[in-house]
């Protein structure tokens, strides 16, 4: 059902293949999130023109609405999206603690208060698992204990320690043979924690294994520096999945660390806010500067704004035109997938590291 092809390797950067039962995802891949069940503003068949393998659904937010039972009632995520690709679902641990209204932790669940209508939710790994099945995802993940950095020792240990009792919890849980299940590593920026946490979840048996607790505000560098000595300690015969990451550098720099999958809200969120990714960097397309340039963002991209001029791009979210956001919206998730195609041949050429090198440069050095 669930198998992943590594078909070759340049430095510490993969080139592989996961086969899932709704067909194979390309690494190292770029998932797009869609959150309520759709990527803001684009229809399915402009996420699927952008090249996505897989697409990410939300536990958290489809919980609170429409609700899990609705979602099955409506035939499960992929029929009520129209995608019948694979699907990954997240376990809504990382939503309770930035999203949830204050909540709670014991031993048994994250509680929290929906913050939408106030009612109060008990998520308990069992729970996590059963909406998971419920919306019916190709791949669910294990519901952790995510903490923001920085954190005293003592907290980040307790969050990892039960992180790995609820990873077992939801793989007693876990019990459908067409739905993987991904534990997720802990652990801080602490190489002795977060080695001891990916080697005692490396001996149970997951279909794959994430990277989590990054991307929660620490510097680049230290995301860079833990993955570097987190995933020599995840089995090489599995998919490694970085969560919430993140930047084109990010993405190249942790490929480079032996990272196979990414999913982050940037290229849609920043589309809808009027930042575009090119090659040269971010384009902030309010900037007068554009106001009379009649050249597309990127010459040869195929996405639906780059059939336009910067000069109309501007004009359109000046005057709050929905077509703004969702012409950005495509062309940055169209950047995503083009970098990580082109990243994949790199990789098979073994050209990687001269690749991200050039990448960095056109970048140049103001982030993104
Ligand atoms: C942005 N930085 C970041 N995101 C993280 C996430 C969420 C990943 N994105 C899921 C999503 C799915 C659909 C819609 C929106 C988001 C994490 N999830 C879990 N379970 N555990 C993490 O440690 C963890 C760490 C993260 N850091
Ligand atoms: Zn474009």
């Amino acid at each position: 059902m669930f198998r992943y092809e590594l078909i070759g390797t340049d430095g510490g950067a993969r080139r592989g293949v996961f086969h899932t039962p709704r067909g194979p995802v390309r690494t190292p891949g770029f998932m797009p999130v869609g959150t309520l069940g759709t990527v803001k503003g684009l229809t399915i068949d402009q996420v699927a023109a952008t090249g996505a393998d897989m697409i990410l659904g939300n536990t958290y937010h489809l919980r609170l609405r429409p609700g899990h039972e609705t979602v099955a009632a409506l035939g499960g995520l992929h029929k009520m999206c129209g995608w019948d690709g694979p699907i990954l679902t997240d376990s809504g641990g990382f939503q309770v603690f930035s999203l949830g209204a204050i909540n709670k932790v014991t031993e048994h669940a994250a509680t929290f208060r929906s913050h939408i209508d106030g009612a109060k939710i008990e998520l308990t790994p069992e729970h996590s698992i059963e909406i998971q099945q419920a919306l019916g995802s190709d791949v669910a993940m294990v519901l952790d204990h995510v903490i923001a950095l920085p954190a005293p020792m003592t907290q980040v240990e307790d969050a990892l320690a039960r992180s790995i009792r609820w990873a077992a919890r939801c793989r007693d849980a876990a019990d459908r043979q067409d739905q993987a299940l991904f534990a997720i590593v802990q652990g801080g920026l602490d190489r002795t924690l977060r080695q001891q946490c990916a080697t005692e979840l490396a001996a149970m048996p997951f279909e794959g294994y994430a990277v989590g607790g990054l991307s929660v505000g620490e510097p680049p560098e230290d995301m860079y520096t833990t993955t570097g000595f987190t995933t020599p300690h995840l089995p090489a015969d599995k998919p490694r999945y970085l969560m919430g990451v993140g930047t084109p550098r990010d993405l190249l720099e942790n490929i480079a660390r032996g990272i196979d999958l990414f999913d982050c809200v940037m290229p849609t969120r920043n589309g809808r806010n009027a930042l575009a990714f090119t090659d040269e960097g971010a384009i902030k397309l309010r900037n007068a500067v554009h106001k009379l340039d009649t050249r597309p963002l990127m010459e040869d991209c195929p996405c639906l704004a780059c059939r336009h001029s910067r000069g109309y791009l501007r004009h359109l979210f000046v005057a709050g035109e929905m077509l703004g956001p969702i012409l950005l919206s495509h062309h940055n998730l169209m950047y995503y997938g083009r970098l990580m195609q082109q990243t994949r041949d790199a990789i098979e050429a073994g050209q990687f590291e001269t690749f991200k090198n050039a990448k960095l440069a056109g970048w140049g050095h103001e982030p993104f």
